[in-house]
């Protein structure tokens, strides 16, 4: 078990994580999202071992982790961070880096943990290459091979695909997470991508200005989002007020609503004028604007001629869900 307990940290007077708490199943899967400058880097440092907090305290298995007064070189050898910064030895091969630290008095299965992971981070073909030679984002899969080498009980990965292609990043997390969980290794992954999240991550924390705003499951984080903020972590979201989605709701309370929550219909009161249809694929995705001049997303086949008046109604189960939440909430305060 991971534990964060009450965590403070500050870079001089700036307070940057404000009592951070949580705890973490060995071997679970941890999204953490949050805007930029939310503290989510700071936090993966914290947990790492590389900062002083100012109060609070880290532990796995009971066991503190010791901050940098403690530990000359900063990091616990059952715990490996994976940051922008990565740490490579450019002059020298991939198959070299990924082994630094792996004993040599076993050449057998050194040789054998290297080839794992070169089919792991799907660079088998660049074994002989030297990492200076390497794109950006193979050289952040390297760095991701390497921490795993030593195989750590905890990985904290800090965007570690922002570098690497859509077609190659698919891949990769498709074997790389569930190698991970296969090996029962606790993962906290810092990331911007709502498809490193809802896919992968069986639980979720979200950060606002260095607190935490919700953790759980991401299921329940993202179809309960706490507020806006949330809900846009994972894409574009609307707020809109409950009775505009069902007029016998007279509550004037907003209502987060993911565009694929909407359709047009025939007939419902909720109208809106389109402004610009987005290609998105399989989809467009539509900004609309309704008469009080509230901004509204919402998921189309088609793309929509700007300025046709449409109707809108909300029929998705997870937003009948989350409306009778809202509803009942207001019904007993
Ligand atoms: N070395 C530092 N000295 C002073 N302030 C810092 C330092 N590193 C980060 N900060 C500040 O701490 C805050 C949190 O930064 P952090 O890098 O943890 O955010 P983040 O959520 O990881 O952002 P991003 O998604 O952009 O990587 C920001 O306001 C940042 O400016």
């Amino acid at each position: 078990m991971l534990q964060v307990n009450n965590v403070f940290f500050a870079y001089g007077e700036n307070p940057i994580l404000k009592d951070i708490s949580f705890q973490l199943p060995n071997g679970s899967h941890l999204a953490l999202i949050g805007e930029s400058g939310s503290g989510k880097s700071t936090l993966l440092k914290a947990i790492y071992g590389k900062l002083k907090l100012g109060q609070g305290e880290v532990s796995w298995n009971n066991q503190k982790v010791l901050g940098p007064d403690f530990n000359l070189i900063p990091g616990e050898n059952y715990m490996k961070y994976v940051s922008q910064d990565l740490d490579l030895m450019p002059f020298t091969t991939v198959s070299e880096n990924i082994g630094e630290h792996l004993s040599v008095f076993e050449p057998e299965t050194h040789q054998a943990r290297i080839q794992e992971l070169l089919e792991v981070i799907q660079l088998e073909d660049y074994a002989h290459v030297k990492v200076k030679n390497l794109s950006g984002g193979q050289q952040q899969r390297v760095a991701i091979a390497k921490a795993l080498a030593q195989e750590p009980k905890i990985l904290l990965l800090d965007e570690p695909f922002s570098s690497i292609d859509q077609f190659k990043k698919n891949g990769l997390k498709q074997l790389l997470f569930p190698y991970l969980k296969e090996k029962g290794i606790t993962v906290i992954n810092a990331t911007h991508d709502p498809d490193d999240i809802l896919p992968f991550s069986w639980l979720t924390l979200v950060l606002k200005d260095g607190e935490i705003l919700d953790f759980g499951p991401t299921k329940n984080v993202y179809n309960h989002p706490k507020n806006l903020y949330a809900a846009s972590l994972f894409g574009e979201a609307n707020t809109i007020p409950l009775y505009f989605l069902n007029p016998g709701y007279y509550i004037d309370r907003p209502i987060i609503v993911y565009p694929h929550e909407l359709s047009v219909t025939q007939n419902s009161d909720f109208m809106v004028t389109v402004e610009e249809s987005f290609f998105k694929g399989s989809h467009f995705l539509v900004k609309a604007f309704h008469e009080t001049n509230l901004m509204v997303w919402f998921i189309h086949s088609r793309s929509i001629i700007p300025g046709t008046k449409v109707a809108l109604k909300g029929t998705a189960k997870t937003l009948l869900e989350r409306i009778s939440k809202t509803h009942a909430k207001d019904y007993h305060s």
